[in-house]
């Protein structure tokens, strides 16, 4: 039997318009942070879409994946420890350069990703032309133009989500290559870390936080936070992207 049941988590840089596009998908409208505008912790919904459910769990926003505040360590525990079946990584149009080394740094934990350019309405304001088709070549994953606020390119979200978790889009995530100092470690450390961790988690990425000395993210895996979504501050709700 199909599986028809999928998690979905939302990443980005802070206010790239995650909780916008949370709010289109489940159909909610308020606000997801303990303050206007900024999420501050994971916040959930559930929505329908071509006989599937899926639930999004929207994190906060981070620069990185570096364990160097609360945000950080909520979304990196959330990829490395619930392993949704897909990853959005919302991405800022009118600001690519940065919000794409965050989206790289998700490449390395998992592949299944799709990067949503938001703000495309902002950056077309700006000038701003945005080679969609040479970026998914350049990441090895989809990537698709939208505009959250005015609900642009939503369905074309939703269609390579649909495809990506029925196993119809493979993806071919770039690996960024260091020096050969650097390579040379992880390849080293890379069995020691599948033996002692499991095939579960990316050794690779492991394997580069622990040359970089991260030392929460050993805690972490040490100690794995409860899978617990029913967390204080966490809401649910119901939506179907049909009805947008
Ligand atoms: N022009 C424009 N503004 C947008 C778009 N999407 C979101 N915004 C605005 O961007 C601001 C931030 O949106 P949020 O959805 O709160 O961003 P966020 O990524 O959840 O922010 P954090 O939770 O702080 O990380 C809000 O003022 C939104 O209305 C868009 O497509 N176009
Ligand atoms: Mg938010």
């Amino acid at each position: 039997m199909t599986r028809t049941n999928y998690t979905i988590a939302l990443m980005g840089n802070p206010n790239t318009g995650k909780s916008t596009l949370f709010n289109v998908l489940t159909g909610l409208r308020q606000h997801t942070g303990n303050w206007p505008g900024k999420t501050v912790i994971r916040a959930e919904g559930e929505f329908e879409y071509r006989s599937a459910t899926y639930r999004i769990v929207d994190l906060p926003g981070t620069y990185s994946l570096y364990s160097n505040s609360a945000d950080e360590e909520v979304a990196r525990d959330f990829l490395l420890f619930e392993q949704p079946d897909l990853t959005i990584v919302v991405v800022d149009a009118t600001a690519l350069e940065r919000n794409l080394n965050l989206a790289l740094q998700v490449l390395e934990i998992t592949g299944r990703v799709i990067v949503a350019v938001n703000l495309m309405d902002e950056a077309k304001k700006k000038g701003i032309l945005i080679n969609s088709k040479k970026l998914e070549n350049k990441l090895g994953v989809p990537v698709v133009p939208i505009s959250a606020r005015n609900k642009e390119g939503i369905d074309k979200l939703m269609n390579a989500v649909d495809a990506m978790v029925r196993g119809r889009i493979k993806t071919n995530p770039l690996s960024i290559q260091y020096s050969p100092e650097i390579e040379q470690a992880i390849s080293k450390l890379m069995p020691n870390i599948r033996e002692t961790v499991g095939d579960a988690y990316p050794a690779r990425w492991i394997a580069l936080r622990l040359l970089d000395r991260d030392t929460s993210l050993l805690a972490a895996l040490k100690q794995p936070p409860q899978r617990d979504t029913k967390e204080e501050g966490a809401y649910a709700c119901c939506g179907s992207v049909e009805s947008i």
